[in-house]
């Protein structure tokens, strides 16, 4: 007899080409390590300390005082080598006794499973499926459901009811173990009846289905059975339309249509429904126009936002008679838009007689065991009605987590610490700009990294923060004022295009030392502060919102035309129109522009009053909190420059499905290659330049450390990434097969190291724990083949830093961190 396994051990599976590439690039044993070590959260939480407000011994001794009873006072204490940084010590996986659920379960959706991972409760969002008769204060077994393989639509529908008898399950006394899984329910699953109408216009299609029975759940004596009502839907066209019953597979998914991803949950930790930017950064283009995108990434990114966070929904599509967009109430995205939107109109599966051994019926059709995915024993704040009904709330809280950490955050005083990870902290110590510097950050949103620039500056000098929507530039905005940083300009820009060029100069993209058209001007140093008061932070729950390096996550599983078009849009996200058209190699100038389009103001406008009209309070207008200003700057405009790309984001953690694939991976790539371009011009020379993302993937890593030295490296040098020194070094050689591109090139000389590296080692060595000594004398190496995936040799690799996942001691998330110097001015 199956029931809950009361080990944590979820079977996470990789895209088959991401994992033959990594296993070739890793190896296999410390591929192994590094995908279950990504699987788990990490024990430790970061909490950096922003000394613009207090100091670290104010906030450990703070801390500790809020641990309460049962922690060890030393699960606070200060990072040895990273002074701003307070580290909670968590623990885990340790194992539950589920018995106390007496069979009851709510199943949470992937993103809401790795947030409770790290120490959040679960909102109402988050929760996909309940066991019938749930009532507040009921004790729950938590578990995780799956997402549909290459996609972020969950596998059980929000809304589920689970038939698990409840009142009459038993737990085994000699293991903990409750079976949840096996009793048959006695109900009657009532059917559906749904009529589809499907019209396809040249700019619309219209989905309509009437559904005169949906989902019951006519469990004896409950009085639990879910809304009736049709919801209406329509397209962001405005013109199609979709009748769900709530229900319906898809009719209640709260799933994010940005397809996100890549949120690293971090900030969403204990601070209950305070809203965690990062964790709903990265979002992707959905191929609608420009005015049509934003207003449905914000719903969506606002969607995401309550699953993880608990933040109120501004749309729902599981109120009765609603209209919402038809892309979000279906949960439709990405390649899968089309076969999801047949998903979501089929009946469920008629139960098979019996279920199979570790099966649950529920209202869904029976669903498979979840074994090794359950993270915790939880109290329901909510009954199981109000979990699906509400659009915000917190809905669950954890009573036994497979995780443990230490409650010390949510009091401390607002403005006092953000939760971020270690290594982002790292990056931006290793720029370490001086005070009265001017800064671009080229991918700012939230802001974690450029407020902690910001800090080492003293606040004094200017950071020009770049991000790619007004949602995202206001996380910026909002961050900034909460932490009392006033030295942060955030805009709206796409970084890949911010370098301005002469109106009708079509300068190809090239290398070469010597002048270039620009002459190189004393950098004039703003000192005006930019982030004005009305944007300060308001509240004092969102004290440690911004956990960073985000970026969604999505796969392809095949180049359709869908996909085709899916990858564009993407790309466009990135900021890539390399696959768009020519324009991405030929930089434009990006006139000064009001920040919000009439149209898009407009749609705005009418969003906002729809929202009133539901009495729903809407939240403060997006365009006032996006300061308008130059969006592009003259070649060699900035002291230093952040690039903290956005990628593939394969070293979050946890991570329970990993559903990147192959062909994101290089377009990641692509995109990060596009901004190191721009990056390389926008730097002054003598000026230092720091690249990193959250991604283990060399190809975005290595690979783009030695794209910038083959092609710029007569005029930038690899220097030390630090101090603090923390992570491993890097990959050395190549790929074993040279994947890049779509086309496999011929291996490969063993991965060995230059000639010259047994000296520059040295050298390296030397330098690198000689602090303050910056800039090395590394010669530049061979050219690599451009399309090729080749990365370091031995001294380049001991110069950055890979923050590896499965690093025990360490124990982040993973990361990589290069910094370079600017020594010649950069042709066209
Ligand atoms: C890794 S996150 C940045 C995290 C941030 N540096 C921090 O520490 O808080 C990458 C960001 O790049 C942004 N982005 C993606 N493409 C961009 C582009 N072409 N221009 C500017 N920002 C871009 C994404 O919106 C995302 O917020």
């Amino acid at each position: 007899m199956a029931g809950i396994h009361k080990h944590f051990q979820p079977n996470v599976t990789w895209d088959p080409e991401v994992e033959a590439y990594l296993r070739g690039a890793l190896g296999n044993e410390r591929f192994e390590a590094t995908a279950a070590a990504l699987s788990q959260p990490p024990r430790i939480t970061c909490m950096r300390v922003n000394t613009l407000r207090t100091s670290t011994q104010e906030v450990v001794t703070r801390a500790r005082q809020l641990l309460g009873s049962g922690w060890d006072q030393g699960v606070v204490r200060v990072h040895p080598q990273v002074p701003c940084a307070v580290i909670l010590q968590g623990s885990g996986p340790h194992e539950v006794s589920y018995s106390a659920a007496g069979g009851r379960e709510v199943i949470i959706s992937r993103k809401a499973g790795e947030a409770v991972l790290r120490g959040a409760p679960v909102f109402a969002p988050g929760v996909l499926a309940v066991s019938a008769g749930v009532a507040r204060g009921d004790l729950v077994a938590l578990a995780v459901g799956r997402e549909k393989p290459g996609s972020d639509v969950p596998e059980i529908t929000r809304g589920t009811t689970l038939y698990t008898a409840a009142t009459s399950a038993t737990g085994t006394a000699e293991d903990g173990i409750t079976d949840l899984t096996t009793t048959t329910t006695t109900s009657t699953t009532t059917t559906t009846t749904a009529t589809v109408t499907q019209i396809a216009t040249a700019t619309t299609s219209i989905t309509t289905i009437s559904s005169t029975t949906c989902c019951t759940a006519p469990v004896t004596g409950s009085t639990d059975t879910p809304d009736l009502a049709p919801v209406q839907v329509t397209t962001a066209a405005g013109s199609d339309s979709l009748n769900l019953a709530p229900g319906t597979p898809g009719a209640g998914s709260h799933e994010d249509d940005t397809g996100k991803g890549g949120e690293d949950v971090i900030a969403s930790l204990r601070e209950g429904p305070s809203a965690d930017p990062e964790a709903l950064s990265g979002g992707r283009g959905r191929g609608q126009g420009e005015g049509d995108k934003e207003g449905s990434r914000a719903e969506a990114e606002a969607e995401a936002e309550a699953e993880v966070t608990g933040a109120a929904l501004p749309d729902s599509t599981s109120q009765p008679g609603r209209t919402v967009r038809r892309r979000q109430a279906l949960g439709v995205r990405r390649c899968d838009a089309r076969i999801s939107t047949q998903q979501a109109v089929a009946p469920p599966a008629p139960p098979p007689s019996p279920l199979a051994p570790g099966w649950t019926q529920s209202s869904q059709g029976p669903l498979p065991p979840r074994t090794g995915m359950y993270v915790g024993l939880a109290r329901a704040v909510m009954s199981r009605q109000e979990m699906f009904r509400a659009r915000e709330g917190l809905a669950l809280e954890l009573v036994e987590p497979v995780f443990r950490v230490p409650p010390a955050v949510g009091g401390l005083p607002p403005g006092w610490v953000m939760l971020q990870n270690l290594p982002s902290v790292v990056a931006a110590l290793v720029l370490n700009p001086a005070p009265g510097s001017r800064v671009l950050d080229m991918c700012a949103a939230p802001g974690g990294k450029s407020t902690l620039l910001a800090q080492i500056m003293g606040d004094e000098g200017e950071i020009v923060a770049f991000d790619r929507t007004h949602a995202k530039v206001s996380e910026i905005v909002s961050l900034a004022g909460e932490l009392g940083v006033t030295c942060i300009t955030a805009r709206k820009a796409d970084a890949g295009k911010a370098l301005e060029r002469p109106t009708g100069h079509q300068a190809p993209i090239s290398s070469a030392a010597g002048q270039h058209p620009f002459q190189s001007q004393p950098l004039p140093h703003s000192s005006a502060p930019v982030v004005a008061s009305e944007y300060a932070f308001t509240g004092c729950d969102t004290s440690s919102k911004g956990c960073e390096e985000e970026f969604g996550s999505m796969s392809c599983k095949d180049e359709t035309a869908n996909c085709k078009a899916l990858l564009r849009r993407q790309g466009e996200e990135f900021g890539d129109t390399s696959a768009v058209s020519a324009e991405a190699t030929t930089a434009t100038r990006v006139p000064e522009r009001t920040v919000m389009s009439d149209k898009a103001r407009k749609r705005e406008e009418r969003r906002r009053a729809a929202m009133i009209q539901r009495g729903i309070t809407p939240p403060e207008s997006r365009d006032a909190s996006v300061p308008s200003g130059p969006t592009a700057y003259p070649p060699e405009s900035f002291d230093h420059v952040l690039l903290d790309a956005p990628c593939s984001a394969l070293g979050l953690r946890p991570r329970l499905q990993q559903q990147s694939g192959a062909l994101y991976l290089r377009q990641c790539a692509a995109a990060q290659r596009r901004l190191v371009d721009a990056a390389v011009r926008l730097l002054r020379v003598g000026g230092s330049l720091v690249y990193s993302t959250c991604t283990i993937n060399p190809g975005e890593n290595e690979a783009i450390v030695r794209y910038l030295l083959d092609r710029y490296g007569s005029n930038f040098q690899l220097v030390p990434a630090g101090p603090p020194f923390l992570g491993r070094q890097g990959l050395v050689g190549h790929h074993p097969s040279m994947v890049e591109a779509g086309r496999l090139i011929s291996p490969a000389e063993p991965s060995t190291a230059r000639a010259e590296d047994a000296w520059m080692t040295a050298a390296v060595t030397q330098v690198a724990t000689a602090a303050g000594q910056d800039v090395l004398p590394v010669p530049v190496p061979v050219v690599s083949e451009p399309n090729g995936e080749e990365w370091l040799s031995a001294a380049e690799a001991a110069l950055v830093q890979r923050f590896d996942p499965s690093d025990g001691d360490l124990d982040t998330i993973g990361f990589f961190v290069a910094k370079f110097v600017k020594l010649g001015a950069v042709v066209g």
